[in-house]
């Protein structure tokens, strides 16, 4: 492996609620210190900009294109990336010089597997301008060439913290519910194997902003006070996506409200948290995985919802948050990204067959050296 390398991973990821920085310090292979983070979010008017972008994103073929208004939202994703660096370093009294990389993702606004298609919006030269950091972005678009999902990416830093937990003897499911939610499930002795498993946040915020103005369920408050409506769990399970076996990955768009027709708050932020639920169990049928400890992080891991459904049906399965095993939930994917950068530094796998079908395991991620305006 190579040289321990401090590395900040930013992530503005599909809920579109702000940018996560996080800390870590890795050789590429062991995770030899994590923390600290910071979330900034953004405001309503911005991320009503960033849901337009996603309109104005159904019109590109060529991941170079910026249709309509992206041209200008990228030039603001980028600037508000700079600033969170600022504030990070800031903030932990750290000067730009003390951090190696960043590991940047940028803003999906558009996500095509079949077409060989992902876009993420940001700036990786300007980022390392202003910043003076290298800067590592682009990090799916190799494992698209070879033939991958580019999703999800986050399974290697899943395998590092399971390592890093010293899970040495048993199958540990990592979930992600963000607004979309995938899972990794780390076995001894085996690669990982990932997938994106079904929505996650984002059905459920729009579920929430339609019939009450509100951003998101939180706690899981409102689902707490309804009743799950089974057959509608059932129409969105009909869809062919949850029978598919192996690598697949999503697009925030892929599932919609409308098997929702007709419900009520309440019920209906009910039923999503239980299709959530649902779906992140059956990827362990699906994978032919039987996990003694599920590990679940993002932002759906506050709510308690979720997790009152999760720990319901997980049978003799422990089903823990990120924070109960000492880990960040809120910050898990910015570390990922952090950690990522590690890797595509030393040229290191960034996926695997069994993580994104991808045809051999590949790095990947695009350089911007730092030079310093
Ligand atoms: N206290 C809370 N209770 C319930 N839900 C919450 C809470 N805090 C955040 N969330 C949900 O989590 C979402 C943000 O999750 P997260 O930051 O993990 O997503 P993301 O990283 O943007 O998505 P992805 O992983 O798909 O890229 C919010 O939009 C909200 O729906
Ligand atoms: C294309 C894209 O941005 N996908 C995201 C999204 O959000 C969750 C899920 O769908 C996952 O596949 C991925 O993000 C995580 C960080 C990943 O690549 O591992």
């Amino acid at each position: 492996m190579g040289s321990p390398r401090t590395a900040i991973g930013l992530m503005s990821g599909t809920s579109m609620d702000g940018i996560d920085v996080a800390l870590v310090r890795s050789d590429g292979d062991q995770i030899i210190e994590r923390g600290p983070g910071l979330f900034l979010p953004y405001e309503a008017p911005f991320r009503k900009m960033l849901l337009q972008g996603l309109e104005d994103a159904r019109l590109i073929e060529d991941r170079r294109e910026r249709p309509g208004g992206l041209a200008a939202i990228e030039n603001e994703i980028t600037t508000r990336h700079i600033l969170a660096v600022d504030s990070f370093c800031q903030r932990f009294s750290l000067r730009h010089e003390d951090i190696d990389l960043i590991g940047f993702h940028g803003q999906t606004v558009l996500h095509r597997p079949k077409q060989a298609l992902t876009v993420q919006l940001g700036d990786g030269a300007r980022l390392a301008k202003e910043t003076g950091i290298t800067t590592i972005a682009d990090m799916r678009v190799n494992d698209m060439a070879h033939g991958g999902q580019g999703a999800p990416l986050v399974p290697t830093y899943h395998a590092a913290l399971a390592a890093f937990l010293g899970e040495n003897d048993h199958a540990v499911a990592f979930v992600n519910i963000g607004g979309i939610a995938n899972v990794t499930f780390v076995q001894p002795g085996d690669e990982p194997v990932a997938f994106d498993c079904g929505p996650g946040n984002a059905l459920i915020d729009q579920w929430v902003q339609d019939q009450a103005g509100i951003d998101f369920d939180q706690n899981g408050t409102i689902a707490s006070e309804g009743r799950v409506v089974e057959g509608v769990i059932d129409a969105y399970l009909s869809n062919p996506f949850f029978a598919e076996k192996g690598a697949k990955s999503l697009d925030r768009n892929d599932f919609t409200l409308e098997p929702m027709a007709g419900l009520e708050l309440h019920d209906g932020a009910a039923t999503l948290a239980k299709l959530t639920a649902t779906a992140i169990l059956k990827a362990a049928d699906l994978a032919e995985v039987r996990p003694a400890r599920w590990i679940i992080a993002g932002g759906g891991a506050r709510n308690a919802a979720i997790l009152h459904y999760l720990r319901q049906s997980a049978g003799k399965a422990r089903v823990e948050s990120a924070e109960q095993c000492g880990l960040s939930g809120d910050m898990m994917e910015a570390e990922a990204w952090a950690y990522l950068a590690t890797r595509s530094f030393e040229g290191l796998p960034l996926t695997w067959p069994k993580t994104t079908g991808v045809s051999k395991p590949v790095s990947g991620g695009v350089f911007y050296g730092a030079q310093k305006a």
